[in-house]
Parts: C-alpha cells; sequence; structure tokens
C-alpha cells in the first residue's frame, strides 16, 4: 500500500535562521516516529531554495524527503534565475512544487508552463509536486470539472511517471479554515479517478492543501492520500499531531 503522504511548504514565511530553527525541531520531533520510521507514511518539507541545503543536513539519516519549491522548464542554459530539476536531485530534493497557486496568480504561471515543469521534473528524476485547484467558490461538481481538466492541462506531454497532486482550492489557501469536507472529497475522488485511467501514472497520490491542520485528515479519511500543510505545520506540535493521523489513517487502509 502506498504511504499516506505529508507535506509542508515552508513558502518564504521564514528567514534562514528560523529555518534551520525549525528544521532542528521538526527533525528531533520526527526522527523516531513510527509511522515514518515504518514507511507506513512519508513527510516531504519543502523550504526555499537556499534553505535545502540546511535542510538535508538536518534531516540527513531520516526518511524525510526534501523538496523544491520551483522547477526550471529547461534542463540547462541560458535561464538566469533558475535552478534545474537534475541540479536540484544532485543535491538530494526529489520532489518539485509545480504551479502552485501563488505562483499563478503572483508570477502568471500558466498550464503550459507547468506541464513543462512537470516534463522537466520527471526527466530530471525529481518527482513533481502538481497543484490544481479552482480559482473562485464553485459546488464540489463544477470543481472537480475544473479542476480535473486543469491537472490534464497541467501535465499535458509529461513523461511516464508517478506525480502527487495537490488539490488546493485557490479560496481555501490563507484562510481561517479549510474547504469542507464533502467538497473536498468531491474533488480528491474525481482526481484520483483521472489519475487511475490514465495509462502512465501509477503510484500517483493525490493530497488536500488550503489551511489544513491537526485533525482534518481524521476527517477526510480515505478520500485523500494525505495533506499539504502550509502556516499550520509552523508550531512542530501540530505537524507531529498530523503525521499521528496519518498512522492511523495508514492502518486503516492496510486494514482493508
Ligand atoms: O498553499 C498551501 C500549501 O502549499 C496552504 O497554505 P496554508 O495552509 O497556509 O493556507
Amino acid at each position: 500500500m502506498a504511504p499516506v503522504v505529508v507535506g509542508v511548504s515552508l513558502k518564504m514565511y521564514f528567514g534562514h535562521a528560523a529555518a534551520k530553527d525549525w528544521f532542528a525541531r521538526v527533525a528531533d520531533r520526527v526522527r523516531s516516529h513510527p509511522g515514518l520510521a515504518s514507511g507506513a507514511v512519508e513527510l516531504f518539507v519543502i523550504p526555499t531554495y537556499l534553505q535545502i541545503l540546511p535542510a538535508r543536513d538536518a534531516f540527513a539519516g531520516s526518511p524525510v524527503r526534501i523538496g523544491a519549491q520551483d522547477v526550471a522548464v529547461a534542463d540547462s542554459g541560458p535561464f538566469t534565475g533558475e535552478v534545474s530539476a537534475a541540479e536540484l536531485a544532485e543535491v538530494g530534493v526529489s520532489i518539485a512544487e509545480i504551479g502552485h497557486a501563488e505562483r499563478r496568480r503572483l508570477f502568471g504561471e500558466t498550464d503550459d508552463a507547468v506541464a513543462a515543469k512537470a516534463a522537466a521534473s520527471l526527466r530530471g528524476g525529481v518527482t513533481p509536486l502538481v497543484c490544481v485547484g479552482e480559482a473562485e467558490r464553485l459546488g464540489p461538481k463544477a470543481a472537480a470539472a475544473a479542476t480535473v481538466a486543469q491537472l490534464r492541462r497541467s501535465l499535458s506531454g509529461a513523461p511516464a511517471g508517478p506525480v502527487v497532486v495537490a488539490y488546493e482550492p485557490v479560496w481555501a489557501i490563507g484562510a481561517s479554515e479549510p474547504a469542507p469536507v464533502e467538497h473536498i472529497a468531491a474533488v480528491t475522488t474525481a482526481l484520483r479517478m483521472a489519475l487511475d485511467i490514465a495509462p502512465d501514472r501509477a503510484g500517483s497520490s493525490v493530497i488536500y492543501g488550503g489551511s489544513a491542520g491537526p485533525g482534518l485528515l481524521t476527517e477526510l479519511g480515505r478520500s485523500v492520500d494525505g495533506l499539504f500543510l502550509g502556516r499550520f505545520a509552523h508550531d512542530p506540535e501540530n505537524l507531529a499531531a498530523v503525521l499521528d493521523e496519518a498512522t492511523a489513517l495508514a492502518e486503516t487502509r492496510v486494514a482493508s
């Protein structure tokens, strides 16, 4: 059974010293976590580019995966400011976040750019973490249709390989509470079906992000493969609580 996936993006919340402090506290808290140790739960941490090396060092010897918040569309060459998937892989990054709502909205990232980055990631041996989600509040059916279509566009032309899809309704990011459980379940179920029928995406997962914190995974149960946390992971105790819930969820998945 594939592990339950818990991810954290630190976005640009922490400076260098604060990020290092968070890595040390989280590493301390999760190093002997039974869910992580058994492989039932997978944790990835996505700091800024500059924080990747200290994160790798802080989590060395643990199964925690280190991610990047973006990746270049090209493999090498004159692309000022960009970092290639191959270089990310070289320093131990195994997952690259692509098409987050903030990048789509603030930096004009299109589905075409997302698809090119997903392709570059897979070519470079880095798992794409493809972020999708409706911009406006819609009913669950319309949101599912819009999000599945966005996922198809976001993976168009990408080579075969597993992806992690983060369903993040834009209106639930940075909010006081997540989207309603029934809404999330309707969309994640549709996304999973779309991945299941894709011939080349075996082993993919669908996780939810957007004001996610302790308690949500238990409510969502098996309608998701995990959670993608933002602000509510700044307190390592919250993250530990979510990892406990993920471990309990993994047990129900094995039991079925
Ligand atoms: O965008 C998110 C994770 O990438 C979610 O962030 P928040 O949980 O802070 O809303």
